[in-house]
């Protein structure tokens, strides 16, 4: 294998490594921008620096239209002091800058790049002197278009959420995208055009067939090429050799034989020469004849390239010709010159405008064999290019060529070696095909793919900045919140326990007061019955009457007494209740949303307890009636009915000095001594120790005198009889129902309940601060995780789109 052989392989191999490298970082930095859409959509709304662009704006546009570059930059960077921009400042590389190459440089001087972008530059595409951060409105790909008047202080800034940037910056992020899609199928497309064109004559056809070795385009002395005939590998076209003459190119299609018309090999040159404006272009598959495949120029593995013969330079073609040149896909355009004729004025007009378009021309000045003073003729040849394409110039000893593509034919036919001067050509052609190739397809993907890496660094080093200030935030609000919550766990129970102290003592107090009080009134009753006006024997039915009604009537204002004594208690607890509310609220920043809570509370006490309920933060009064009602203060007594009973007491031990006083004068008396009719068994005793004559005269005396003295005593106690009796059977009745013990309990469960809602008011607004308070640490512990996660994940991300825009920048060198 000779040495341009070899050279030819490794730089296909070099240009494939790099298609493959590129191709390889593209799709990492689509998942990077897959990756943030993600968490931007799901975790951590993207902190997009709005103010600081806002304000960089008003800077650079105070200092006016004239204070651009480095400047206008540094008054920008004056105005990032905050701690949070020094610390964006610190994560970004130093020096941070765009890559950049010297080509790039005079496509952002322009001001776009491949992707249509406005690139915001310093000027001098440099990065501040101190290497201090660019400036924030240098985002470029990942800047959003949100059509700001650009004022810090506007209320479109402040009415821009969060959430409509994190909407923005997800579309922008789709949109990087499609368009990376774009540059992966461009660097992955292996066709490469070449545009042959030149002064009429002049032996591009010719060229064309020494370049594949195959004697297939016609050549004429006379202008013979027509139209453009693009002539590619059979292996794009199923490795079929045919000849597609087509009429409308932006429709054609292969697989569409609509769209194309099949020429015979024998009437191309019919067509090439006589074309009627009836076709546009030819296609022409064909295969290429060198002999190894590695060498063929339309097919070898890492380029597929099209080469395209185009009709001379005239007035007539020079326009289309040059539209021809301009278009994307024609990465290289080879200017035949003819040695003979040097430049014509078409030739030097296309050479001038294609400068505009493609800076480098590779010229091959050809039917060089038919010049006899060969040096001079490249002398003259060359000082006209210095002057047509200085660029091309530049570069000539790769970029012009004398050749002659006769003899090469020729010795190809005859089998002998090619030419050094066209085998040089032919190298040179290789090699610049695929620098074009890199310029036209693979630097703007590369410099795209860095770009949007750049503002991914920028974005991810503000996004660490503002998660670490958030965290600091969260901290400080924990840190401050601690004690509060602390001494509200505490006043809570201490307010639990006093409150429910309150109402066990409440209660308590209420059952005592009860029980001594009811239980005083029924061993009184008698003294009550003492009160009622004694009308005589003969309204003693009426006054039993009035007598028990006297009692009743007083029992049922004790119980009222009672009911009082209750109410009273209840409002006591209620204030002291109510001074431990005020506490609470006292503990309550949060007020508003507390009294709403109340409200919603106190909405749902049932409308019984309405009456005892927190209005308006105050206690209302509580009267007996709100007590449950008393209804009969005893089921007894309801139905309680005088007796004939109630009005005789044979008992007469409750009265025995009455009784004596009747009977004063009866000799008996000592006998009569203590309980009369309870003491047969002594007078018994008597009569037997005095004799039975006298003493059954003794007994006779002795009971009538008893006999009288009785009903003289009863009658004239009646009025006792029936106090005595009707309050001691009153007193029985209580007694048996338990009246106390009733009321007592009624009235310890009233002030329980009138009581108990305020507790659980209490309580329960307590519970709602507390669990207040332990959502607002819960959240912010929440917030706090999310803070630390995305200042962890964007620290990474800003570490891999670093690594990953290394690597991308290594790319372009020949590593
Ligand atoms: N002596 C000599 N003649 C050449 C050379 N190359 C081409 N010719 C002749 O020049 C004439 C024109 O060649 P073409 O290949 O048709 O030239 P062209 O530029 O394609 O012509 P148009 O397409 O009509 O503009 C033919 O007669 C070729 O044989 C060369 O290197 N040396």
């Amino acid at each position: 294998m000779s040495a341009t052989r070899e050279e030819q392989e490794i730089q296909q191999r070099i240009f494939a490594d790099k298609c493959r490298r590129l191709h390889t970082h593209l799709l990492n930095t689509k998942t990077l921008l897959k990756d943030i859409g993600e968490y931007n959509r799901s975790k951590w709304p993207v902190h997009y620096p709005l103010a600081r662009i806002a304000r960089a704006h008003e800077a650079q546009t105070a200092a006016g239209p004239t204070a651009g570059g480095s400047s206008g930059l540094r008054r920008s960077n004056s105005m990032l002091n905050s701690s949070d921009a020094t610390l964006v400042n610190s994560l970004m590389p130093t020096p941070l800058r765009r890559s950049m190459t010297t080509d790039d440089m005079s496509e952002y001087a322009t001001g776009s790049n491949s992707s249509g972008q406005t690139a915001a530059t310093n000027g001098s595409g440099d990065p501040d002197a101190a290497g201090r951060l660019l400036d924030p409105s240098d985002l470029s790909v990942l800047k959003l278009d949100l059509r700001l008047s650009y004022h810090a202080d506007s209320d479109v800034m402040g009415s821009l959420e969060e959430s409509s940037i994190a909407r923005l910056f997800d579309e922008r992020l789709t949109q990087c995208e499609v368009h990376i899609d774009k540059l992966i199928a461009r660097v992955t497309d292996k066709s490469s055009k070449i545009l042959v064109t030149g002064d009429l004559n002049a032996g591009k056809s010719t060229l064309v067939n020494a370049l594949i070795r195959h004697d297939i385009l016609p050549f004429d002395q006379q202008p013979c090429t027509m139209l453009f005939c693009e002539v590619v590998d059979a292996s794009q076209n199923d490795g079929i050799e045919e000849i597609h003459a087509i009429p409308d190119i932006q429709q054609y299609n292969r697989l569409n034989p609509l769209t194309y018309a099949v020429v015979k090999m024998s009437d191309l040159e019919d067509i090439v020469m006589e074309n009627d404006e009836q076709y546009q272009q030819l296609k022409i598959y064909t295969k290429d004849s060198h002999g190894a495949q590695n060498q063929s120029l339309l097919h070898n593995g890492v380029v597929d390239v099209a080469l395209i013969d185009s009709p001379g330079l005239n007035r007539d073609s020079l326009k289309t010709t040059q539209l021809f040149a301009r278009q994307e896909e024609i990465d290289v355009v080879v200017f035949v010159v003819n040695a003979e004729n040097h430049f014509t004025l078409s030739g030097q007009d296309f050479l001038l405008n294609a400068g505009n378009e493609k800076a480098h021309i590779f010229i091959v000045v050809n039917r060089f064999d038919a010049i006899r003073r060969k040096d001079r003729c490249e002398r003259m040849i060359l000082d006209q290019i210095r002057d047509l394409s200085p660029l091309t110039y530049a570069e000539r000893d790769e970029l012009v060529h004398f050749v002659s593509a006769h003899e090469q034919l020729a010795a190809d036919r005859e089998g002998t070696d090619s030419s050094e001067a066209f085998s040089r050509m032919e190298k040179s052609l290789r090699s610049f095909t695929l620098e074009q190739r890199f310029k036209s397809k693979l630097a703007p993907a590369q410099r795209y793919a860095m770009n949007v890496l750049f503002d991914m660094q920028y974005l991810a080093a503000e996004n660490v900045a503002a998660a670490t200030k958030r965290i600091q935030e969260i901290n400080s609000l924990l840190r401050e919140g601690m004690p509060k919550y602390e001494i509200l766990l505490q006043e809570r129970k201490e307010s639990s326990q006093q409150s429910e102290s309150i109402l066990d003592g409440s209660c308590e107090e209420v059952r005592r007061h009860t029980t001594t009080h009811l239980t005083n009134t029924t061993i009184h009753l008698q003294d009550i019955a003492e009160k009622v006006a004694y009308p005589g024997i003969l309204s003693l039915w009426s006054y039993a009457e009035n007598v028990l009604l006297t009692m009743v009537s007083h029992l049922e204002h004790e119980v009222s007494e009672c009911d009082r004594f209750a109410c009273f208690t209840i409002h006591q607890a209620r204030d002291e209740l109510a001074r431990l509310d005020e506490q609470r609220r006292a503990l309550d920043s949060d007020s508003t949303a507390t009294e709403q809570q109340n409200q919603h509370m106190l909405s749902a006490v049932p409308a019984k307890d309405e009456g005892i309920a927190l209005l308006d933060g105050s206690m209302t009064s509580v009267t007996a009636s709100q007590i449950a009602s008393i209804g009969s203060i005893s089921n007894a007594l309801d139905t309680i009915q005088l007796e004939l009973s109630d009005f005789v007491d044979l008992d007469f031990s409750h009265n025995w000095g009455a009784l004596t006083s009747i009977s004063a004068s009866a000799s008996l008396t000592l006998l009569a001594s203590k309980s009369m009719a309870g003491n047969v068994v002594t007078l018994l005793r008597l009569s037997s120790t005095m004799g039975t004559a006298t003493a059954r005269r003794a007994m006779v005396a002795a009971a009538a005198l008893i006999g009288i003295g009785s009903v003289f005593y009863m009658v004239s106690d009646m009025d006792a009889t029936v106090r005595r009796k009707l309050s001691s059977r009153v007193s029985l009745m209580l007694r048996d129902e338990g009246f106390v013990q009733r009321h007592a309990d009624r009235l310890t469960t009233e002030t329980s309940r009138a009581v108990r809602p305020f507790v659980w008011h209490l309580q329960h607004t307590f519970q709602r601060m507390v669990e207040a308070e332990e959502h607002k640490r819960a959240d912010h512990l929440r917030r706090r995780h999310v803070a630390q996660d995305a200042q962890i994940y964007f620290d990474e991300l800003r570490l891999k789109a670093q690594e990953l825009s290394n690597a991308i920048r290594s790319v372009s060198s020949n590593e």
